[in-house]
């Protein structure tokens, strides 16, 4: 049987090497291996010369005007979420959050990635399971030591497999028609047109549209379709995954809470936000921000090494990487590490509003974080460059999380709104079932793949809670 080294990163000097300084000596490895039956040449797993020449024309359709648009869509989507929990106060109150999010999350992803409505917070539908099935089953690989998908005949053979398969034919056919019917109505425009466009006035205003109208972009369908489905995945979970912990912790925090809804209550009322409301809305960032800290989704970013190289020094041991190993960058581990996140473990969104610089002279290779290098810029949150790559929720280099300002918009939008009409409360009777039970692991015991336990891990059990109205 063949043998493996792999190593763990959880220090921000070696993390810069691998992912900025030296990127090219590194690929996505496992990942690629993974995810490339699901999401093919997408951004994600794709090799390097594809993703050279996708990432070019993918990085621009997030520009600054579709931003600012996607956070009025952002308002729209909320208003089915807000119209659910409105039911569910009236009906006693019991209602789980994380699948309530999920749903959003993939209502917004579905409308300004390809146009399409899947109504996910008030419907079922064939296509939204199809979804889900496909996020599980890329989970459940990302977990599983063979690639039992790989084996012969395993596609016809094991059931779900032959369940997978059925559903991402679903998702492709879905994939499949939006392609077909934005490329029949094409209207080639050079890119810096696109990027002028009155958003106000589009009909379709889906990233998929500029993806097909960008002049020299004559993709294949097939290209296009992977792009689409990385994003799909890429983009849902994860902004569902940091709603739900920013819930848990200002739930768990009642005077961080009422900071929050104090700051929602005088900016926005109840419209919905606007980009100049999200950036005077400086404490809901942070809470975004903390909750990306403490809890990282993904919370490891894969690597391979390509070519022999040595690891700085950086604040712990030198170490020589050799071809093939695989590489685990914790981010869980760099966030919580308390050289870097002075009371890592606790919830603290001031934090990041520190006056000064703040370096720690026991490790003097560590940059430090400096606010100024995200607050006086049109960041509107902390970076991987502001904290010397001890921060990294989007990871960081040529890599980096194109929907990151999305992703984090989004997030902002929809807390504000929720919590603008509602307030929550664990729901006692489901606490210990509940993946966010204040069950502690182990101090100090190494997870097997990198994650430095001594907090709740998220096993996706929901956040059970009770909603009530807000007397505002
Ligand atoms: C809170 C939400 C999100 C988090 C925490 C997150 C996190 C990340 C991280 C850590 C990476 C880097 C992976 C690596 O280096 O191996 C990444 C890459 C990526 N993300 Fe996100 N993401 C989020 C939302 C989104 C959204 C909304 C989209 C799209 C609409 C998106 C699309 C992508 C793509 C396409 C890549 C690959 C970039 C490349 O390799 O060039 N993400 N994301």
């Amino acid at each position: 049987m063949q043998s493996k080294t792999f190593s763990v990163v959880s220090d921000p000097v070696q993390a810069k090497h691998i992912l900025r300084e030296q990127n090219t000596l590194y690929d996505k490895g496992i990942l690629a291996e993974i995810l490339e039956p699901i999401m093919g040449k997408g951004l994600i797993p794709a090799d390097p010369e594809t993703w050279s020449v996708r990432r070019r024309a993918i990085v621009p359709a997030f520009h600054k005007a579709w931003l600012n648009h996607m956070v009025g869509l952002f308002g729209y989507c909320n208003e089915a979420l807000i119209d659910s929990l409105d039911r569910a106060s009236s009906a006693g109150g019991k209602i789980e959050m994380e699948e309530k999010f999920c749903s959003v999350a993939l209502d917004i992803i579905g409308l300004s990635v390809f146009n399409y409505e899947f109504g996910s917070v008030t419907k079922e539908s064939p296509v939204i399971k199809a979804v889900y099935s496909a996020l599980v089953e890329a989970e459940h690989r990302s977990m599983t030591p063979a690639p039992y998908w790989d084996l012969p005949f395993a596609n016809e053979l094991v059931p779900r497999l032959r369940k997978f398969n059925d559903d991402l034919k679903i998702l492709d056919d879905v994939l499949t028609d939006l392609i077909d019917r934005a490329k029949n109505s094409r209207q080639v425009e050079d890119i810096e047109e696109l990027e002028k466009r009155d958003y106000a006035n589009v009909k379709d205003p889906s990233l998929l549209r500029f993806l097909v109208d960008m002049r020299g972009a004559d993709i294949d369908n097939k290209q296009l379709r992977d792009d689409l489905m990385t994003m799909l995945i890429a983009g849902h979970e994860t902004t569902a995954a940091v709603l739900t912990w920013a819930l848990f912790e200002l739930t768990k925090n009642p005077d961080k809470m009422a900071k929050v809804t104090a700051e929602i209550d005088s900016v926005i009322g109840d419209r919905a936000p606007t980009y100049e409301d999200i950036r005077e809305m400086k404490y809901l960032r942070l809470v975004v921000a903390e909750t990306l800290r403490m809890y990282p989704e993904p919370p490891l970013l894969i690597r391979r090494c390509r070519t022999q190289n040595d690891l700085p020094k950086g604040c712990g041991k030198e170490a020589t990487v050799i071809r093939g190993m695989d590489m685990f960058i914790s981010l869980y581990n760099l966030h919580r590490d308390e050289r870097f996140w002075p009371q890592p473990d606790e919830f603290i969104p001031e934090r990041w509003e520190t006056k000064y610089r703040y370096v720690n002279p026991d490790v003097p290779e560590w940059g430090g974080y400096d606010p100024d290098r995200w607050m006086n810029t049109n960041f509107l949150y902390p970076n991987e460059v502001a904290s010397d790559f001890a921060y990294l929720p989007f990871g960081g280099g040529a890599r980096k999380c194109v929907g990151d300002e999305f992703a984090t918009l989004e997030a902002t939008v929809t807390l504000a709104m929720v919590l603008r009409r509602f307030s929550f409360d664990f729901d006692q009777a489901k606490l210990a079932e509940t993946s966010m039970s204040v069950h502690e692991h182990p101090k100090n015991l190494e997870h097997p793949v990198g994650m430095k336990t001594g907090a709740t891990i998220h096993t996706r059990k929901g956040l059970h809670m009770i909603v009530k109205k807000r007397d505002v």
